[in-house]
């Protein structure tokens, strides 16, 4: 069953991009077990034309190791490029010009240089593909996808998502059918955004009740209103063209 997955998943990589008319496909890679997963299928659909970008940012020297695993597991091409110091210059920069406006808000402080760092490597991600002429894929998975918690045009802002249909509990089938390393598979998500930063603390509820939520088990009311909370917020990461102003001329 996971094989025969695995090989539609690997099928449709290889279709895509054969439509797209490029070269192979890139992937940022983090040390997580999602984008661990599609760093081994894409090297599973383009054996040479495949690439994981490390783009370490403050980051967590634990998961700096284990990205460099998945490089290993899954056999990828491999590029690092260290956005520490450019996150923090570009940072920097827009805030003076806030505070010179008094426009620099504390409590929004946090979250704004998080998402700089996604769309950082978003923009990072697309100047390299660009040059091998490969598509960005990303890592949202359903139950990301469902409550959107991802960075719209951060981490959000790829060309091909190819778990969006699974849950988080189905990720980790796949990666351990595929051989990504245990210590991986068994790791709390966390987007590395800031310091200690885990996904279920942010969010209040777990990807086991999302992911039973998303097959329709009954979860308890709390954590549904959490996650209905989330989605409704978020409906415009999931098609931003609703957003276009339609005048009807
Ligand atoms: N109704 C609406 N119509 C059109 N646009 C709307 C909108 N409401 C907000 N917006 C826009 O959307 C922005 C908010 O969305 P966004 O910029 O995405 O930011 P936001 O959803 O506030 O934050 C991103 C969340 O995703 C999490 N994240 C990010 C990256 C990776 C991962 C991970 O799991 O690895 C997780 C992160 O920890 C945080 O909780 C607003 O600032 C506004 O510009
Ligand atoms: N340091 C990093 N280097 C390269 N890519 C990164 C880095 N941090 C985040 N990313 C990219 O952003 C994506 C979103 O992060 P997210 O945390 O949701 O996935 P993950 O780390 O692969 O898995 P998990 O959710 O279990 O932590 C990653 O899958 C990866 O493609
Ligand atoms: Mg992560």
């Amino acid at each position: 069953m996971v094989k025969k997955t695995i090989e539609n998943i690997v099928q449709w990589l290889q279709q895509s991009a054969h439509e797209a008319g490029v070269n192979g496909l890139i992937v940022g890679v983090s040390g997580g077990v999602d984008s661990a997963v599609v760093a081994h299928l894409i090297q599973r659909a383009f054996p040479d034309h495949s690439l994981g970008v490390m783009m370490p940012l403050n980051s967590n020297p634990d998961d700096m190791k284990h990205a460099a695993k998945v490089i290993e597991s899954s056999g990828i091409n491999e590029l690092t490029v260290d956005l520490t110091e450019t996150h923090q210059l570009m940072y920097t920069t827009i805030c003076e010009q806030l505070k010179q406006q008094n426009a620099f808000n504390e409590n929004n402080d946090q979250l704004a240089g998080a998402n700089l760092r996604a769309r950082l490597r978003m923009s990072t991600l697309y100047t390299i593909a660009a040059h091998y002429h490969y598509l960005v894929v990303g890592t949202d998975n359903a139950a990301e996808w469902y409550t959107g918690y991802f960075t719209k045009y951060g981490d959000g802002g790829v060309d091909i998502l190819p778990l969006v249909e699974f849950t988080k509990h189905e990720v980790r089938e796949l990666g351990r059918y595929l051989g990504v390393p245990d210590e991986i598979l068994s790791k709390k998500p966390s987007a590395g955004l800031w310091e200690g930063q885990t996904d279920e603390s942010e969010m209040g509820t777990t990807y086991d009740k999302i992911d039973a939520y998303l097959k329709g088990e009954k979860i308890p009311e709390s954590d549904k209103e959490i996650i209905e909370k989330m989605h409704g917020r978020t409906a415009h990461k999931r098609d931003p063209l609703k957003q276009f102003h339609r005048s009807g001329k």
